[in-house]
């Protein structure tokens, strides 16, 4: 239960609502149990006429009537507590499923690029859904249910003594065989769920990576190759479902061989003592009644015990996520203006999966109101800049300033909000183009929409869709071509006028004609702002106030464009051939 202490924060929360809870549940079990001696008494009456205690069959009748509106009047109290009781601990199970899902998803959000590299998304989403709904199992029904085993049990064992205390003591003899059983079992069912949860997190990363990348596995015809592979890994899983289940099978035969045994004891015990003169008929017929009013509750110890095992192994998972630290901390809380003023000064770089140094020793100014251009082969550690000025990983060695202050003891929703980026794949949500582009600014007007799109060059196309703004892409509606998400992505990029504009090779997909109308738009927006554009095209780099070549990590020549032309080098070789392939 090591695990699941960390729900309790949550327990406190809905206090008051599981106090009553408890309260209803003890009143649901008294007026369930009390038909049981009354049971015993009309018993008894039937024996004392037929013995000839009582002559008067009116007086039979009378008390029979009685018993019988009483059983009646309880067994209704009883059900209606029993619905209060089902809405109180399952309503709240709702509740806190729903925080926990909360906590989950925000804390997500907070974790660096990092960690979303490290773990997948199948895994992700494996975990907030499947795992929190087997926490929500223990947190509603296996609450509830242990509540309702807790009472039955004391209510009924007070019961039992005051009508007859040897007889009880020798009904409860099964019961340490059963505490033993449920501790063996329930070590073997955390081990199985474990493991179970572990194979249902590989199948949803397995189906959600191949609907993602349903159109190649169409393309070159592998269907039949990952169906095997589905295939297999939900034998694996079914294997391991079915190891848990037969660990849960043993439970409930086990617990009604017990309550049979008590039973027996019942009969065979209570017998000999009523021969003996010891107790009354209604007295065993009372705890053949009690011990099978058990037969539930505790068959039911089983299920709570798997359901409690399963959701351990389910948030030991959870928890796992929840420690991690985010990477990316915010250092200040008060915002920060920013100008828009880069430095890099001897930034290295590394990542840490792969350990690929991305950036040696690269130092370059840009200010606001100045583009710079970065060109490289592919590899060159172009895009890591960019990533860099955002804060999406932090640098170890050199330093990236911004105003003359690092950018790591600037508040980081203010950097953030100070940057339009738009990364080499561009992603759209499936939702409307308008709520795409106005992602960038959530209280963002029609006509600032408008304005937006019409900077990107990519107006005229969304208004050629027959709902305009309105059309909705993605999964349930059009697929954009490459060169238009990317304009729809630098529409959001420029809506909320940053003061920083990053473009990571985000022309790529249109043709020169409308590269040239985008670059000359964002010249004229860009006259107050610090823009960087990494390209492979000479095109997007010759008009900015400073050109930067990046070889392995590293600058290797700098410079604009003229001067850049009059030398020896990669960035001439590329004019050269992007000049001639023009002209063919
Ligand atoms: N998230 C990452 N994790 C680990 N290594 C990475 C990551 N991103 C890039 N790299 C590696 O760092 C190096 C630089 O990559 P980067 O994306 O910055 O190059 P690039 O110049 O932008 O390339 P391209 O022009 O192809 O986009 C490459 O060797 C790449 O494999």
């Amino acid at each position: 239960m090591k695990h699941l202490k960390s729900l309790n924060k949550f327990f406190l929360k809905y206090k008051w609502r599981l106090v009553i809870g408890f309260i209803i549940t003890v009143a649901a079990r008294i007026f369930a149990l009390f038909y049981i001696p009354l049971a015993g008494r009309s018993t008894n009456i039937i024996e004392n006429y037929i013995n000839g205690e009582i002559t008067d069959i009116q007086i039979v009748r009378d008390e029979l009537a009685w018993n019988i509106l009483l059983i009646i009047g309880a067994t209704l109290i009883a059900a209606f507590f029993t619905f209060l009781m089902r809405q109180t601990f399952i309503v709240v199970s709702r509740h806190i499923e729903f925080d926990l899902k909360n906590v989950v998803y925000k804390h997500y959000q907070e974790l660096s690029l990092n960690f979303y590299k490290k773990n997948r998304t199948g895994d992700l989403m494996n975990r907030i859904s499947e795992d929190v709904s087997k926490v929500r199992m223990y947190l509603g029904p296996a609450l509830m249910y242990s509540v309702t085993t807790l009472t039955s049990s004391v209510v009924v064992l007070i019961f039992m003594i005051e009508a007859a205390p040897l007889l009880t003591m020798y009904t409860v003899l099964p019961l340490p065989v059963l505490s033993f059983a449920i501790y063996k079992i329930s070590v073997a069912i955390h081990k199985r769920s474990t493991v179970v949860q572990q194979y249902l997190s590989k199948l949803n990363t397995f189906t959600q990576e191949s609907f993602s990348g349903i159109a190649v596995i169409k393309s070159y015809g592998i269907e039949s190759q990952t169906n095997e592979n589905f295939t297999e890994l939900s034998n694996g899983s079914r294997d391991k479902n079915i190891a848990l289940v037969k660990v849960q099978a043993f439970f409930f035969p086990l617990m009604v061989l017990l309550i049979g045994i008590s039973n027996v004891l019942v009969i065979y015990i209570g017998g000999r003592q009523y021969i003996n003169g010891l107790i009354d008929l209604g007295v065993i017929v009372e705890f053949l009644l009690y011990v099978n009013m058990l037969t539930w509750p505790i068959a039911s110890i089983g299920w709570v015990t798997s359901l409690v095992q399963q959701a351990e192994a389910s948030q030991e998972r959870i928890n796992e996520f929840l420690d991690e630290e985010p990477e990316i901390t915010n250092p200040k809380q008060t915002p920060d203006d920013i100008q828009g003023d880069i430095a890099f000064k001897n930034v290295n770089f590394t990542y840490d999966d792969t350990n690929i140094t991305a950036l040696k020793n690269v130092s370059f100014e840009v200010n606001s109101g100045e583009t710079l251009a970065i060109i490289g082969k592919t590899g060159a550690g172009k895009s890591t800049i960019l990533e860099l000025i955002g804060r999406l990983y932090d640098v170890e060695d050199g330093e990236i300033t911004i105003d003359g202050r690092n950018i790591q003891e600037l508040n980081l929703e203010s950097l953030r909000k100070s940057i339009g980026y738009v990364p080499q794949d561009a992603f759209l949500f499936s939702d409307s183009i308008k709520s795409n582009i106005k992602f960038g600014k959530t209280d963002a007007t029609d006509k600032e929409i408008i304005e937006a799109a019409k900077n990107a060059s990519v107006h005229k196309n969304i208004v050629g869709f027959s709902k305009g703004y309105d059309t909705v892409l993605g999964e349930r509606g059009i697929t954009l071509s490459g060169g238009q998400k990317q304009r729809v992505s630098i529409a959001r990029a420029i809506i909320h006028d940053p003061k920083i504009l990053l473009f990571d090779d985000c022309l790529s997909a249109v043709d020169t004609e409308t590269e040239e109308e985008i670059l000359s738009n964002l010249f004229r927006i860009s006259t107050n702002k610090t823009t960087i554009i990494v390209s492979h095209r000479i095109s997007s780099a010759k008009n900015a106030d400073k050109i930067i070549i990046l070889e392995g990590g590293q600058i290797v020549q700098q410079g604009t464009h003229s001067q850049l032309l009059n030398q020896e080098g990669y960035y001439k070789e590329l004019y050269a051939k992007q000049l001639n392939e023009k002209e063919m």
